[in-house]
């Protein structure tokens, strides 16, 4: 059974200052276990920013951010250790192949003999078990994403936060990426992302905030966000879209 009472991310009065500019103003969020949770708005809006701060990659300004109960700040290995990351920009050890890159964080992080079958299951479900020889550093935008996905998810996470993960990639490997995320939900985990891709977010998400300026404009289930139209006022909208079972998608067991 999930405990709802303790948020699996729980944002207060969020701020970020880059000199002059606010890019994210007192923003609050509170998503319970099990959801599936969208951060949609324009270019500019603040959501990368509001997640790098999530993710534990950025000190903010001020505000605090729990995970699973702990501080990020007090309590920031424990938090850590409950968050799965997904983000553009994070470096790849560029001369290994996709297992070898899994099995370098399996030992890096410590995971037990389990996560050679998990990391099976997604480089298949993924398509990277197609290409067993070729280094990360040939890899393209979207393989780089779902290597990216297979690592955030190694260690069984109870959060995970992703950014775009659609952004660059091609409609076959969005629709794997759709299905493992589908999993880990199903199996208790908390997904939290970023998305212009508005019919992803009407499909998978249950609740929505959309962002602008920095500032939470509206939050709530995702049918009543969309029925205010402000959903699709705020982002492209683009379509997206072979099954196999994650063994182990979801979290660890608290
Ligand atoms: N490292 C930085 N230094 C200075 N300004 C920044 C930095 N990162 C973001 N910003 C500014 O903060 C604001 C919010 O940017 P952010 O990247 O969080 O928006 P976003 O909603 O993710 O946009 P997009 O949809 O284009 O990815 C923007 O005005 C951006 O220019």
């Amino acid at each position: 059974m999930l405990d709802l009472s303790v948020p699996a991310v729980e944002v207060v009065d969020l701020t970020q200052r880059f000199g002059s500019v606010l890019a994210v103003d007192r923003l609050g969020l509170s998503i319970p276990p099990g959801m599936f949770y969208g951060i949609v708005g324009p270019n500019g809006a603040g959501k990368t920013t509001t997640l790098t701060a999530v993710c534990g990659l950025r000190e903010p300004t001020s505000g605090s951010i729990r995970i699973a109960g702990h501080d990020l700040r007090t309590e920031r290995e424990a938090a850590l250790a409950q968050l799965g990351v997904m983000m553009d920009g994070l470096s790849l050890p560029e001369r290994l192949t996709a297992t070898e890159v899994l099995r370098y964080s399996a030992g890096l992080r410590g995971l037990d003999d389990g996560w050679r079958a998990r990391a099976g299951d997604l480089l298949e479900i993924l398509g990277l078990d197609a290409v067993p020889r070729t280094l990360i550093v040939e890899y393209s935008t979207g393989m780089r994403k779902k290597i990216n996905l297979a690592l955030a998810m190694l260690h069984r996470p109870r959060v995970l936060v992703l950014d775009e993960p659609f952004e660059a990639i091609d409609p076959v490997s969005a629709r794997s990426i759709e299905q493992v995320l589908k999993q880990y939900v199903d199996a208790g985990g908390t997904v939290v992302l970023s998305s212009h891709i508005m019919d992803f977010v009407e499909r998978n998400c249950r609740r929505v905030a959309v962002v602008a300026g920095g500032k939470m404009l509206v939050e709530g289930p995702v049918e009543e966000v969309a029925a205010g139209s402000t959903l699709h006022e705020r982002g492209r909208v683009h379509r997206v879209g072979r099954h196999v079972a994650v063994r182990a998608a979801g979290p660890a067991p608290p």
